[in-house]
């Protein structure tokens, strides 16, 4: 995607108050057009399926080893204590030891060999999610980057990709591991004495079920539920707390910041303590059950009790005391790994809602459009950012080249949704935008923006050097060329003041106030060089200092091109060749400044109550025209 449209998005740096985002594990998952069908873990991990079925097996095959020495072990014991006429067996016992050996050797190679082979998956299918995550980001509407959804992408493309190690470099074998060792140790206890392994079994079952109540009942579910509303609610105060402390503090409020963020860390410890009351005795009696000396006292009490009564013989504990504890070992460790297990899925299902989002259609090869001329004609265009209200009705412009086109009307009667239509933020949702008679959609997105550039709010510097920011859209543009986009729009004097000139690294280096990165921006759409151009007036005029280096900067900008601003000065709006007067989504009124006073409609009287109030005040600067810059 070219540069110039890098400059518009705005993944925001912070998080609504109250969306939780970045403090809960439940971020929202689109917004804005329709999501596609979701995206499912199994097809996230498909890239890499192949391999994490290999480690499965390894792995499967490593606990497998795993429990065999010890059955070894045991049966080692068995022809030791051998009594009888033939007694001890020293060349089977060599064999038992040598087995023994040789698949603890084994065991250890193929868990190796496992965890290699996942980590490996781990690797491959990170930077398989990182490229799929660039490529479909450069894909989904601008509009898709609101405050909303930003903390939803850098989540996915920063922390959850990584959060997703564990799942895929760990949770996987683990799984295998505490699946296979309870089951082949089963097996074996109970061809050995099936009496006493109903019998090991007991504490096994008490503690699984006395785990399993304690995290599957509804009122445990409940209370893990209350424990994330009382983090997004911590998280929500800190957002608040740091975020907004300049304006809190400037309007006095700091001390119900304050109070809000240490009530919600108050709230979440007493409700912690009662959450942790209500489960010690269930946590600390399964822990007790399924721990391995317990299980051994129980194995040995119980197990002496059937020698003691000739139900078994002394030799057939040997296995119990070893292979039952490996019943609960692998389950045991899982159950600790349970927080960072529930966090990688978390993290995979963000991900997946955002690989889930609709993409911009894209024209099918050879159905591109072709535009002739750059006439921008919006056709009865109606555009609603849900289903239930249209924020744009059946309008109608035309945008003639070469000319300068003013949106105005009051506050939310559709401007910026208008604006932001023609560089593509959405698809209009009925009507057609042309740009040479070719509809917008029939445009593969690169030339979309050979043709539209835009400047609105929020200008975005990159971290990469002064020359690079400028020449984002034209990356081969020449040394010359770049230093004449600066010069024309009045920040080439201040780059070449920096130490490192226009190498200076933006951020490190270089430091821009507001109306100098506005000026850099300014170059940089310079240097696009596209036709067609949006422009919103109220950022190129925030930075009262540099106003006048600005609009000189801003009427070269738009000499010969076609522009379509949105207004919030009368001299604009008095040069501009046509006005267009928005209201609830629809235009009202259109026409040049003089022929709309004249009529003595809706933009007259606006007109002579900004006036009075000053609002609208005409100053000296020179009138935003293509006139203006020859
Ligand atoms: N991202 C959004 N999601 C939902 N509704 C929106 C969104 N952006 C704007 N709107 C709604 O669309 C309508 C038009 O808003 P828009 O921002 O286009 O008006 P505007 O004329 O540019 O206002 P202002 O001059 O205050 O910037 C308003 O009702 C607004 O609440």
């Amino acid at each position: 995607m070219p540069g110039t449209t890098d400059q518009q998005q705005r993944p925001a740096d912070h998080d609504p108050p109250g969306s939780g985002a970045g403090t809960t594990e439940n971020a929202p998952a689109t917004e804005g057009p329709e999501a596609a069908p979701a995206v499912g873990l199994g097809e996230l991990l498909a890239p890499v399926r192949g391999r994490l079925v290999l480690a499965v097996t390894l792995q499967a095959l490593a606990s497998v080893a795993s429990v065999v020495p010890f059955i070894a072990v045991a049966e080692l014991g068995v022809v030791l204590l051998a009594e009888g006429p033939d007694g001890f067996d020293r060349e089977r016992a060599w064999w038992v030891a040598g087995i023994a050996a040789a698949t603890m050797l084994a065991g250890l190679g193929l868990t190796l060999a496992a965890g290699a082979l996942a980590h490996l998956a781990d690797n491959d299918i990170s930077l398989d999610l990182r490229r799929r995550l660039a490529a479909h980001l450069g894909r989904v509407p601008l509009g898709w980057f609101t405050e909303r959804n930003s903390g939803l992408v850098r989540k996915s493309v920063g922390d959850d990709v990584s959060a997703m190690h564990h799942l895929v470099g760990h949770t996987v074998t683990d799984l295998t591991r505490a699946t296979v060792v309870p089951l082949v140790s089963l097996g074996w206890l109970f061809a050995t004495d099936w009496r006493l392994t109903l019998v090991t079994l007991i504490p096994v079952c008490a503690g699984l079920a006395m785990y399993a109540r304690m995290t599957g009942s509804a009122s445990a579910r409940a209370g893990f539920e209350e424990y994330g509303r009382a983090l997004a609610r911590i998280g929500s105060a800190s957002v608040e707390f740091t975020h907004g402390i300049t304006v809190v503090k400037t309007f006095g409020r700091s001390g119900r910041a304050h109070r809000r963020y240490t009530e919600a860390a108050d709230d979440l410890t007493s409700f912690f303590l009662r959450y942790v009351q209500s489960m010690f005795r269930t946590s600390a009696a399964s822990e007790l059950v399924l721990s391995p000396v317990f299980l051994l006292l129980w194995i040995l009490g119980v197990g002496g009790a059937f020698v003691s009564r000739g139900w078994a013989d002394a030799v057939d504990l040997l296995p119990f005391a070893l292979l039952g504890l490996g019943l609960t070992a692998p389950v045991l460790g899982l159950g600790y790994s349970f927080d960072e297990i529930r966090k990688a899925r978390a993290a995979a299902e963000r991900v997946a809602a955002v690989l889930s989002t609709e993409p911009l259609p894209e024209p099918e090869p050879g159905t591109e459009g072709e535009p002739l001329g750059t006439t921008v004609e919006f056709d009865r265009v109606s555009f609603g950012y849900d289903d239930r209200s249209n924020a744009l009705e059946e309008v109608s412009l035309t945008l003639e080249p070469g000319t300068v086109t003013a949106l105005v009307g009051p506050s939310g009667s559709g401007k910026t949704t208008l604006a932001r239509l023609l560089p593509r933020f959405y698809d209009v949702t009925g009507g057609a935008i042309r740009i040479g008679g070719a509809d917008l959609r029939r445009l593969p997105a690169e030339r979309l923006y050979r043709l539209v550039s835009f400047v609105f709010q929020d200008v975005q510097l990159l971290r990469a050097s002064v020359r690079d920011n400028i020449a984002l859209a034209r990356p081969d543009a020449t040394d010359e060329e770049v230093h004449a986009a600066a010069r024309a729009a009045r920040i080439h004097d201040r780059v070449r003041e920096l130490p490192g000139g226009y190498d200076a690294i933006v951020g490190e280096e270089a430091r821009f106030s507001g109306g100098e990165a506005q000026r850099l921006s300014i170059a940089r759409a310079l240097l696009a060089d596209t036709p067609v151009l949006v422009l919103d007036e109220a950022t190129a005029f925030a930075d009262p200092e540099s106003e006048a280096a600005i609009q000189d900067a801003l009427s070269r900008l738009v000499a010969g091109r076609t522009l379509l601003v949105i207004a919030h000065r009368l001299s604009t709006v008095a040069g501009a060749d046509k006005i267009a007067v928005l209201e609830n989504g629809r235009i009202v009124e259109s026409g040049r400044h003089a022929e709309l006073l004249a009529a003595g409609g809706r933009y007259a009287r606006s007109w002579a109550i900004d006036e009075r109030s000053g609002r609208w005040a005409p100053t000296a600067a020179a009138p935003l025209t293509p006139e203006a810059a020859q």
